[in-house]
């Protein structure tokens, strides 16, 4: 394994690597950094907690330094959390230099932030929409002149997922220079390779990590096969257990809505666990403040949506469970890999309902590794089964007195605004929609009441056609 100091690394920032306990580089450093200084473009593929940041972050400080002026570089990443965490390792480790940055994500002043970027930080950290919505609506500052554009979570920033950043990128794309260099990095990036050529198009240097099974060696993946209704009492089980037998631990918790994270939280808060949740329908401030409690152990339980699954790193996470079973498996690659970071052990322990066996084959599928049974003693989840699942009901109750459900229809009705869609017009489109989609659900379901009826010899060609 090479050395920081052969893949052209100058000293100051090799002395930086080492305060942070930096030493070697891993395998995408190795490999994506040398050509990152040749000027290259790049699309950098590896295993989560890999150390994929450096891998950019390094050479752009390098390279700033040689010729520093703002606005240089320009990272984009799908969370306000992942910009945070970016923009602390370009301050950490371009501090010797003096390095101004900038974080432009929602949630946060717009004045404030149209101040700082007209100071022309040398790097900014943005959230596609957010800084689409600068570049529209203001000639404060420029992004003609930047050397370095990234895309960290590449594929997550090119997918039309439930945030869907297509149209921001595009009005980003058109405000930075086409001479210059552009990283993509993800520990899933094959999904999206043919997207990513079209934005990196300077022929790129595309590197992948070789080994098979997509997910690191160091993580123990596990699930328990479950009826739906007796999920919360093994989650609650699980973390008992936890609890009892480690000093030092850590855990989180994916799940798949807003509120199912909200009424979890409630209930593990109910049972005197230290919980505390993460999800996009938090005030940004409140988001920050829960990650920063989970960060330091002030609270050792953190519950979060996806907005959570990418790029975090928490070293101390030790467990990862998954509340629901990922409908895709690259989500599954990027929950499960915020525990065994960086060389250290974890384990992640997915609840499984009969209904998900499909989902757990096509992630087996995908990761190259199967899953293993984690043993559970389910008389000691069946004696707190009534006592959770009470306490479910108690907190659904509690958290619709609240406003929570007023509140996503009201965040819903801004997002469609944003987009541009009359939201009543959608309203009425969305149940016109629902209306024929029952419609045609109960006339396929008495279709087939009539054959097997005709099959069991009960009707006649006569009764079906009355039936259509
Ligand atoms: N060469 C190295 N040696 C030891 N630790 C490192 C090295 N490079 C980075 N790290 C540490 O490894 C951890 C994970 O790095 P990083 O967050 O960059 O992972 P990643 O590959 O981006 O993961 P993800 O795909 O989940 O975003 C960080 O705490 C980082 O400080």
């Amino acid at each position: 394994m090479s050395d920081f100091s052969s893949l052209g690394l100058s000293d100051w920032l090799i002395q930086q690597c080492k305060q942070m306990g930096i030493s070697k580089p891993t395998q995408v450093q190795e490999n994506c950094m040398p050509p990152i200084l040749e000027g290259r473009d790049c699309m950098g593929c590896a295993k989560t907690g890999s150390g994929k940041t450096a891998a950019f972050v390094l050479p752009v400080l390098q390279k700033l330094s040689e010729d520093p002026y703002g606005i240089f570089c320009l990272v984009l990443t799908p969370t306000r959390e992942l910009a945070y965490q970016i923009a602390e390792q370009f301050r950490v480790l371009g501090k010797p230099m003096g390095l101004r940055d900038c974080i432009i994500v929602g949630g946060m002043d717009m004045i404030t932030q149209a101040l700082e970027l007209s100071k022309k930080p040398h790097v900014v950290v943005a959230t596609p929409g957010r800084l689409a919505d600068h570049i529209r609506s203001s000639d404060t500052f420029s992004i003609k002149k930047i050397q370095f554009l990234i895309l960290d979570e590449a594929d997550r920033l090119l997918e039309q997922g439930c945030t869907d950043f297509t149209k921001d990128l595009e009005v980003i794309l058109a405000a930075v220079p086409v001479k210059r260099q552009t990283l993509l990095f993800s520990a899933t990036l094959t999904d999206t390779l043919q997207e990513l050529k079209g934005i990196a198009m300077n022929k790129p240097f595309f590197w992948e990590s070789k080994s098979e099974v997509r997910t690191v060696e160091e993580l123990d993946q596990r699930y328990i096969l479950t009826p739906e209704k007796v999920k919360d009492a093994y989650l609650v089980h699980l973390i008992q257990k936890f609890q009892d037998e480690h000093d030092d631990w850590s855990i989180m918790i994916f799940t798949n809505t807003c509120k199912n994270c909200q009424i979890l939280t409630m209930m593990m808060q109910k049972f005197n666990f230290p919980t505390i949740s993460l999800h996009s329908m938090m005030k940004q401030k409140q988001r920050f403040a829960n990650l920063a409690k989970f960060k330091s152990s002030v609270f050792k339980i953190l519950i979060a949506t996806d907005v959570a699954s990418r790029g975090l790193d928490i070293p101390t996470v030790q467990v990862v469970i998954n509340h629901n079973t990922p409908g895709l498996p690259k989500i599954y690659i990027h929950r499960v890999g915020r525990t065994a970071r960086a060389g250290r052990h974890g384990v992640s322990i997915t609840l499984v309902t009969q209904y998900d066996i499909h989902l757990v084959h096509s992630i087996e599928g995908q990761i190259q590794a199967k899953l293993k049974e984690y043993p559970v003693e389910e008389k000691e989840v069946l004696k707190i089964l009534t006592q959770v699942n009470v306490a479910r009901r108690e907190c659904e109750i509690k958290l619709e007195s609240t406003d929570f459900d007023e509140k996503k229809e009201i965040n819903k009705r801004k997002q469609m605004i944003l987009e541009g869609k009359d939201p009543d017009v959608e309203a009425k489109r969305k149940a016109e929609l629902e209306k024929i989609r029952s419609e045609k659900k109960l006339f396929k379901k008495r279709i087939q009441e009539t054959i097997q009826k005709k099959q069991h010899g009960m009707t006649n060609p006569q009764k079906l056609l009355v039936h259509c």
